[in-house]
């Protein structure tokens, strides 16, 4: 493996404990990580990520990794996806069950995207892990943002009311982040 280090970039500190739990610690990737704001496109979720990582690459002038999420409601036809952050600061989750009352179905998904750029210049290389479940009203202790109104399919369960080690298997985040680690293993970078 290359010593120079990927450098993941993020501003939100559970993404950077997961990123440096999976790829860190199962192997001798080096993993560094900058808190940067770097700004989103307009687009489709693969769009924005593409477009996210671009510019991370551009800043840090080598190999880099982002991620990107997203929660996108059946009912609103995958809004609101890739802006879920902005919904979920103007609306909170009261808010985001009101947007739903009215239609047919809360279904949802969650949707992770992790992209990996070789560096400036270098077109960026997509991973997405997906769970399906839907908007309840909150439940759970655990809470980050919109994970205590998200109740994963087939467990009755919010991600809120999981332990770590429960949520795991069932998280968007870990799903992409496996397929990340076999790619870039398998690239030896
Ligand atoms: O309950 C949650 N469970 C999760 O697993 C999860 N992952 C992200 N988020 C939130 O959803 C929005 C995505 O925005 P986002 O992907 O652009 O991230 P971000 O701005 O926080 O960080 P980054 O873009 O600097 O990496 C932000 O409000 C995040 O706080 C989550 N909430
Ligand atoms: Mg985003």
């Amino acid at each position: 493996m290359s010593s120079t280090p990927i450098v993941f970039v993020t501003t939100n500190s559970t993404k950077l404990h997961q990123v440096n739990r999976i790829l860190s610690s199962t192997s001798s990737l080096v993993i560094k990580s900058v808190n940067l704001n770097l700004p989103e496109i307009q687009g489709t979720t693969r769009e924005v990520a593409r477009d996210k990582c671009s510019r991370a690459a551009e800043a840090i002038g080598g190999p880099c990794i982002i991620e990107d999420t997203a929660l996108c409601c059946d009912a609103l036809g995958g809004l609101p996806g890739p802006y879920i952050k902005d919904f979920f600061q103007g609306l909170g989750n009261d808010g985001l069950n009101t947007l739903l009352k009215g239609f047919q179905t809360t279904t949802a998904h969650a949707l992770c995207t992790f992209a990996y750029s070789g560096g400036p210049d270098c077109e960026p290389v997509l991973f997405e892990g997906r769970t399906e479940g839907k908007i309840v009203h909150a439940r759970g202790m655990n809470v980050f943002s919109w994970n205590s109104i998200f109740e994963v399919e087939g467990t009755g369960k919010t991600f809120a009311e999981m332990e770590v080690e429960e949520k795991m298997p069932f998280s968007h985040r870990y799903r992409a982040l496996v397929k990340l680690r076999r790619y870039l293993e398998s690239m030896d970078v």
